[in-house]
């Protein structure tokens, strides 16, 4: 109860007790308003807005963290509880973010608590020192129970993310991803499938002792090396003086540097960091989680010191410690994937995001966010300077740029004159059978290696689909192997002697027999890197081949420890998924070959020919960067299909005018804005009749809003384009129906007016309401279609 005295009355002499004074928390839920308490005596001087708070909330008032958005002495007009705890010293979110974390939460339409509860780390609040954490890890295969007891879905999801995480997980953390207490895992340790233990860790730890670490308190670092002799090109050169300029002169500016592979867009980077530090600012850069290799980190730790790395594999500790060190300015360059956007750098000077059309900048949960989009608008809250890199720019970045919103830098050429790789395309349907059969590697590949290997060179080679068959069947009834939770087929792992869904993880045995009819003469097609490597060993029998996809990947350091061991020429064929697509620079290899361009091409997704585009380029880039110079062999049934012709061509400005321009004739972004909605139930019927009665509430929305927003006269007469309006497409089943045992419909909203589009959705979501049992979500902005 609320325990302070009243506030005095304006009639009433003053009293000695200070005013009543008020917090607004919000909380780690879907909701869009804010709780008042009051805050009791003791907590007066501790209270404070970007911190967080225990507070009673919910049923049983049970203790709950929330975080304060705002103090005040204003008396709410209800009775309101009294908050129970401040749980930080410090304030953990400026006011830059608050703004940050509140524009997401609207553009989103998720709770504000929510967006703060994934952008703050959950060990961020504890004190210096060390602390007990508990750590859970699978038991070894060979000591497990026999028979293996049986598991609920959320201990299969923790078993699976534990051994997917190929490390022990703070048990903590664990329950937390796959949204538990820690019940369902302490089960797990019950029946034996599971070891717990406890150890003090270092709050800080993870963290190598930086040298001269210290706040940078405008002073530059005295060891920030100058870029080692390096001449910049005319390119590179006029790129670097616009940047240059915008940091002088200070304030938001966002520039799109768009530069071919190897065109050396990271050196630009590199000295526009060393500028803001210099000027006693601080830089973030985001890179995609696969390009956070030490190789990438090294390059910026050369050059700057007080770089902190945050990527995903680190524990709640470890990351609860790199932001409160980052929050206490010690560091000047933070470098990470796409949460790193939310650094809580005291005096940001710079954004970078390199290779910003990549995907992984979207988070799939809640809240569904762009890093590339935050970063921007985190940018312009801060008012400081942003570069978009990539080769092939996102077709959302190009647009911003065509219409004047970003500043294109070009750099059209490699370095020191290097030619791009010349791109041959391999016409499938024409190519000879081997001893009457199709292999992987064709007639024209398969030469292809053999030179490149003969002349010293190394060879990639790309599939981006990974297993060993990726179609498994009964050729007398038709019957395919299937996921039991999916609605996806199973591929054939022959390392684990099991079929697996890539989806939700399930396993079961190989099938020897059908299930439907009884056959045992089953199938097992498709091609996966599995096969792939098998096929490469045979026939080149004296070559080290090495495979890279996340099954062989699973563990922390293999990674690293495979490219090392290509880079010092100990592997003559890297294969691979699109992992092997990325980032890495590899001067000896003269040889890429793409196994089947087509594989994403023919996707239900609007961006399928963007993607195919991009990873071609990618991958096409990892070829001649040194001087021996290099090839691309790409193989295809669609040569003539212009995101594989114009790939080949290096010719992304070309390809990014034709697609928009479907993307213009067809709505779809960045002409139009989407939202995708998706309801989902384990039972059928009922996420059939939300998703019409969603799809319902939002035409009756559209309908009223057309009909306020529409002028009178009903037809503009003085040639003004009528009002835009938001259609509302669907529901339908979603193309992957079944998912983890959910059934699952799903319907768009389209609008050429973002603003339109959220009041829309603001409004039905406001009382959207579904049934027990029935769950949706809204993604604002979608990526993926499936
Ligand atoms: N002006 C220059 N002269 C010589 N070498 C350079 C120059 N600029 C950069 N380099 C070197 O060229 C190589 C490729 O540069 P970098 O990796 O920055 O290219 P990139 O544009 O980021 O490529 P990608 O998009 O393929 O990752 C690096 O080893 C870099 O040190
Ligand atoms: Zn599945």
């Amino acid at each position: 109860m609320n325990g302070t005295p009243p506030a005095p009355q304006s009639d009433l002499p003053v009293l000695e007790a200070p005013p009543a004074i008020f917090a607004d928390i919000v909380f780690d839920r879907p909701l869009d308003h804010a709780y008042t308490y009051a805050v009791p005596d003791t907590l007066r001087d501790r209270i404070g807005v970007g911190k967080r708070v225990e507070a009673p909330f919910g049923q049983g008032n049970k203790g709950t963290i929330g975080y304060c958005i705002r103090v005040s002495d204003a008396a709410p007009a209800r009775q309101v509880k009294d908050l129970t705890r401040v749980l930080d010293d410090e304030v953990m979110l400026d006011d830059h973010l608050l703004k940050l974390t509140r524009w997401m939460a609207d553009y989103y339409l998720c709770g504000w608590g929510q967006v703060l509860h994934a952008v703050v780390p959950a060990g961020a609040r504890e004190n210096a020192g060390t602390k007990a954490v508990t750590f859970v890890e699978p038991i070894p295969k060979d000591q497990l129970p026999n028979p293996l007891p049986s598991v609920t879905p959320k201990q299969k999801q923790a078993l699976d993310r534990l051994k997917k995480e190929g490390r022990p997980m703070e048990l903590n953390q664990l329950a937390r991803i796959v949204g538990s207490g820690p019940s369902p895992i302490n089960g797990l340790v019950g029946k034996g499938l599971v070891r717990k233990y406890s150890e003090r860790v270092d709050r800080f730890a993870g963290e190598e002792p930086a040298e001269g670490d210290q706040p940078a308190d405008g002073a530059a670092p005295e060891d920030a090396k100058p870029a080692a002799g390096l001449v910049l090109n005319a390119d590179q050169q006029r790129a670097w003086d616009t940047i240059n300029a915008a940091l002088g002169v200070g304030g938001y500016h966002a520039f799109l540097l768009h530069g071919v592979t190897g065109s050396g867009k990271t050196e630009i980077y590199l000295r526009a960091i060393e500028e803001v530090v210099k000027q006693g600012k601080e830089a973030i850069v985001l890179v995609p989680e696969i390009s956070l290799t030490p190789q990438t980190i090294q390059r910026f730790k050369g050059r700057c010191s007080g770089v902190a790395v945050l990527h995903s594999h680190l524990t709640d500790a470890e990351r609860g410690g790199y932001w409160r060190r980052i929050a206490a300015g010690y560091a000047q360059v933070v470098v990470g994937a796409r949460s790193a956007v939310f650094a809580p750098t005291r005096k940001l000077g710079l954004i970078v995001i390199d290779e910003e059309h990549e995907n992984s900048f979207k988070q799939e949960s809640t809240p569904r966010y762009h890093g590339r989009d935050v970063a921007v608008m985190r940018a312009r809250l801060a008012d400081v300077p942003i570069v978009l890199g990539s080769a092939t720019p996102s077709l959302e970045s190009w647009h911003n740029a065509e219409k004047g919103a970003y500043t294109v830098l070009d750099l059209p050429s490699r370095v020191e004159n290097r030619p791009l790789p010349l791109v041959k395309l391999v016409d499938l349907r024409h190519e000879p059978k081997t001893r009457g059969k199709h292999f992987a590697i064709g007639p024209t590949l398969d030469t292809a290696i053999r030179n490149a290997l003969k002349a010293g060179g190394q060879v990639m080679l790309l599939l981006n689909r990974r297993g060993y068959s990726t179609h498994v069947h009964c050729p007398a009834c038709g019957h395919v192997a299937q996921c039991q939770h999916c609605d996806l087929s199973l591929t054939f792992h022959r390392t684990k002697a099991a079929l697996v869904c890539h989806y939700c993880g399930w396993e079961t045995l190989p099938l020897v027999q059908c299930p439907a009819c009884g056959q045992s003469a089953i199938r097992y097609q498709g091609l996966g890197t599995e096969k792939l490597q098998s096929e490469i060993e045979e026939k080149f029998p004296d070559r080290v081949v090495q495979r890279m996809d996340s099954d062989t990947m699973s563990k922390p350091g293999s990674h690293q420890r495979v490219l090392d061991a290509f880079r010092d020429g100990l592997i003559h064929i890297l294969l691979g998924t699109q992992m092997i697509a990325k980032g890495l620079d590899f001067p000896n290899v003269t040889l890429v070959g793409v196994i089947n361009a087509d594989v994403g091409l023919h996707l239900p997704d609007f961006r399928a020919a963007e993607r195919t585009f991009q990873i071609l380029a990618q991958v096409a880039g990892r070829a001649g960067r040194g001087d021996k110079g290099g090839t691309v062999m790409v193989q295809t049934f669609t040569p003539e299909h212009p995101c594989i012709s114009l790939a080949g061509k290096h010719d992304f400005v070309k390809f990014a005018a034709l697609e928009l321009g479907h993307r213009r004739q067809h709505g779809y972004p960045p002409y139009h804005r989407l939202a995708r909605l998706i309801v989902r139930s384990e039972k059928e019927d009922a996420a059939a009749k939300f998703a019409d009665q969603l799809a319902g509430a939002f035409r009756e929305a559209v309908h009223r809003a057309g009909r306020a927003a529409r002028p009178a006269p009903l037809l503009p007469t003085d040639g003004t384009p009528p009002a835009p309006v938001v259609r509302v497409l669907g529901p339908a089943e979603c193309p992957v129906f079944k998912l983890n045992d959910y059934y699952r419909f799903h319907f768009q909203l389209q609008s050429e007016n973002s603003g339109q589009l959220h009041e829309v959705l603001r409004e039905v979501l406001a009382v959207a309401k579904p049934p027990y049992g029935v769950e949706f979500q809204v993604d604002v902005d979608p990526y993926s279609m499936l």
